[in-house]
């Protein structure tokens, strides 16, 4: 599908942005000298009941940290998706009495940092924010982002950026379903909500990933197999989700499927196999809930070992399908060195890996350590730690599942020690219960690695109001093109 010429209009193609200002265009229009800053209302666009849709001028004048523009509007601040600080565009407000909505019409002057999305679907997925910012712009957008939110805590280090910011998640996860001809398409949701983008390939996928699954989306017609409807219920392929070992090849293929009885699943897994050799292994997960989570609990291997192994830091990891693995190896590897580095381990240490997914760290971790305590609530992912563990010959390290703050409580209250803890909670953060064992059991050092340094700040406030002292602070880049970016804290006890 050619999306250049529906994109044609959108901001980012450098030869849509005029430099003409608004006054100049307009001509005949009078503006009020502090007109500038507070947005220039220019014309009511449409009235459908009380939905009232304006044209405005305005200045971008910074950021948000979800890389929204900020600009004045009538004395409102306006969060403007794919606006730069700097330029001046003509945007829609929509508003209906209570929200307001605004949206990019024109841009008047254009920004150095601007760049074109290479991605046909940018302005319509909600994959990606910052493909419009050029690669500087991203890694100044990120480094401010972190250092704002850690100026208490003292001056965060250069972010470690990737030098070829695309191709680089080992995960890919498609959404399949029909489109108003009744025509199957893959592809993923636009931003907040459950609309299909019809797509062909995503520029942060490992291009391998988005080739099988438009080879699946193909052949689903000749198996007759519909697409799942969210609404209705019917319908039996969900998502295709696909992992690939970057440095081994191996890849893995997880249908999503609605219903335990696959017909004809023989026919089409050796069909698959045909077409993509390079599968080594096919499952088939049954997610028959109401549910906005990807996996539902029952899984089937239908073909190879069910897992697959790829290197990370020299040492070899075995994945499951529900298990978490970092989608960024390229950068993982330099935030894991920088963790340990941070560690300052000496071959004495009893460190815990908590939340600590297939024990990645901790494995690494065990080289440079006496002793590794491993705490992790996802059964496969604990049972993928331990067969880690033996496949590395690593014999130093345990690893145990369950809540990670009740495990830290209970080894709190048998007064047992640990002098280095790492932690490695979900974007939500880590909770009371956790921290407050942490402070009980006084660990020398902690490393706090966070893919969301908003809860990171929040969690370090607790750390640092109950007897520790941030050291030091390294932001990476793990998901260029994407808003998000990973923390790693040094916290040691004062
Ligand atoms: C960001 S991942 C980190 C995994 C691992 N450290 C790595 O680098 O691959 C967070 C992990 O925490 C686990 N998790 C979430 N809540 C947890 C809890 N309350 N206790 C223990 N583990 C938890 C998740 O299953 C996931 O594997």
């Amino acid at each position: 599908m050619n999306k250049n010429k529906k994109n044609r209009n959108k901001p980012g193609n450098k030869h849509n942005h005029s430099n003409k200002t608004y006054g100049e265009k307009r001509s005949g229009q009078t503006t009020k000298k502090n007109e500038k800053s507070q947005g220039k209302p220019t014309k009511t666009n449409k009235r459908h009941g009380n939905k009232q849709s304006v044209t405005a001028e305005v200045t971008c004048s910074s950021l948000t940290q979800e890389g929204k523009g900020i600009v004045q509007w009538k004395g409102k601040q306006l969060e403007v998706e794919h606006l730069l600080p700097g330029e001046i565009a003509e945007i829609t407000v929509s508003t209906n009495g209570q929200h307001v909505h605004s949206k990019v019409k024109r841009i008047i002057k254009t920004s150095d940092d601007r760049t074109k999305p290479p991605c046909v679907y940018y302005y319509e997925c909600g994959g990606c924010q910052l493909q419009h910012m050029n690669n500087q712009a991203q890694e100044r957008f990120k480094q401010d982002t972190i250092d704002q939110l850690m100026k208490p805590f003292g001056k965060p280090e250069p972010i470690l950026t990737m030098d070829n910011p695309y191709d680089y998640r080992n995960k890919s996860h498609i959404t399949f379903g029909l489109n108003k001809d009744r025509q199957i398409i893959g592809g993923l949701y636009a931003q907040n909500s459950h609309q299909l983008i019809s797509m062909d390939r995503c520029l942060i996928h490992d291009p391998k990933a988005d080739e099988i699954w438009n080879t699946i989306k193909d052949m689903m017609k000749s198996f007759k197999i519909q697409p799942y409807n969210e609404d209705t219920g019917r319908g039996f392929l969900r998502h295709v989700l696909v992992k690939v070992g970057k440095v081994s090849g191996e890849i893995m293929v997880v249908l999503v499927v609605a219903s335990t009885i696959f017909k004809g699943s023989n026919n089409f897994v050796k069909a698959l196999r045909k077409a993509h050799p390079e599968i080594t292994t096919i499952l088939m997960n049954v997610n028959n809930r109401k549910t906005s989570m990807v996996l539902g609990d029952q899984e089937k291997v239908l073909f190879g070992k069910g897992t697959i192994t790829d290197t990370l830091c020299g040492m070899k990891f075995e994945i499951s399908a529900k298990s978490f693995y970092q989608i960024n190896p390229v950068q993982t590897e330099k935030l894991y060195a920088k963790a340990i580095e941070m560690a300052q381990l000496t071959g004495r240490e009893t460190v815990i890996d908590a939340y600590c997914g297939i024990g990645t760290i901790g494995l690494i971790a065990s080289q440079k350590a006496g002793k590794v305590i491993g705490v992790e609530l996802n059964k496969d992912a604990v049972r993928d730690a331990i067969r880690n563990s033996k496949r590395n010959g690593v014999k130093n390290a345990r690893f145990h599942q369950g809540d990670s703050g009740e495990f830290m409580m209970e080894m709190a209250a048998r007064g047992e020690k640990a002098d280095v803890v790492i932690m490695d909670p979900p974007r939500s953060g880590s909770d009371e219960a956790f921290l407050s064992s942490v402070v009980k059991l006084k660990p020398k050092r902690i490393v706090y690695v966070s893919c969301n340094p908003v809860t990171q700040v929040r969690d370090l406030k607790y750390l640092v109001q109950n007897g520790y002292d941030v050291k030091g602070l390294q932001p990476v880049d793990m998901f260029p093109q994407t808003v998000h970016v990973e923390c790693v804290a040094l916290i040691d006890l004062k």
